[in-house]
């Protein structure tokens, strides 16, 4: 699928990265939610589709190619539910959170909050907690940068007062505040998903870099990349992206394709 009819199609893209020697060394780097794994009402049910798990398995393999996952998720929870192989990088809480993967666990940097830090994210799980109370279908998530209040499962409008409310107190004890599909995010930290793929970036010394997301928190990722990279919008919506997958089936067979086509 392609926005411009005459466009390349993101299988097309990816299978001429494979073939181009130049674009060595390669970052594949992606979202996890809605770019890998179909988005799900109950978080802890999300998984990568299982058409993806050997490409991913295969591309960690070839020399001069890294694989990051860059994800909103806690890492620890990121890392307990996308199951990936050793030598994946993966980037938790919009960037807060980074580590490596390896055959024995995580090869993880730590996030240390200060005292006011500290105080403040437990200022804002209880006043989270009162944006949802009273309100059916939404609920907080905890982190350790950051709560999210849920709204996939509550009524529009109480879904939409949620927000608001959420919006409203991240503004008021936030850092950063993130507005996702049916979710805010108010984390005590400034971090974003453009920055921290900037930095893994840097540190590989990528040529070239390919970056697929879905949500709008995606974006920055996106903005972060240059005209030689792959920048893949997935599913609908407005996008700063030169490549749009219909979904994550055809997105994780872009992958296939991608890793069946680099030279052994
Ligand atoms: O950056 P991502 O990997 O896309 O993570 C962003 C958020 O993902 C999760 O929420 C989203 O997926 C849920 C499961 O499919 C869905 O129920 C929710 O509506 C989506 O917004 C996760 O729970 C958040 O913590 C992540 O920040």
């Amino acid at each position: 699928m392609s926005d411009r009819p005459d466009g390349p199609t993101v299988h097309d893209a990816l299978v001429g990265l494979a073939q181009d020697a130049g674009a060595r060394p390669l970052l594949v780097a992606l979202d996890f939610d809605g770019t890998l794994a179909p988005l799900q009402d109950d978080p802890s049910r999300s998984r990568i589709l299982p058409e993806g798990v050997a490409p991913l398995a295969s591309l960690v393999t070839h020399e001069g190619v890294a694989l990051a996952l860059v994800s909103g998720r806690a890492l620890h929870d990121l890392h307990a539910l996308a199951e990936v192989p050793a030598g994946t990088y993966l980037i938790g809480s919009h960037g807060a959170e980074r580590a490596r993967v390896t055959r024995h666990g995580l090869d993880r940097d730590v996030v240390q909050l200060s005292d006011e830090q500290a105080d403040r994210l437990a200022e804002l799980g209880a006043q989270a907690s009162a944006v949802a109370r009273g309100r059916d279908g939404v609920w907080v998530e905890s982190k350790p940068t950051a709560v999210v209040v849920h709204t996939r499962l509550a009524e529009r409008a109480d879904a939409e007062a949620a927000e608001a409310a959420a919006l409203e107190l991240g503004e008021r004890l936030g850092s950063g505040v993130l507005h996702g599909k049916d979710v805010v995010e108010i984390s005590v930290l400034h971090a974003s998903k453009g920055e921290a793929l900037t930095a893994l970036r840097e540190e590989l010394g990528a040529r070239v870099v390919v970056y697929a997301g879905d949500d709008v928190t995606d974006e920055h990722a996106f903005e972060a990349l240059g005209a030689d990279d792959v920048t893949i919008k997935v599913g609908a919506g407005d996008t700063l992206a030169r490549h749009r997958a219909a979904d994550p089936q055809e997105m994780v067979a872009a992958l296939g394709a991608l890793s069946a086509a680099l030279p052994a």
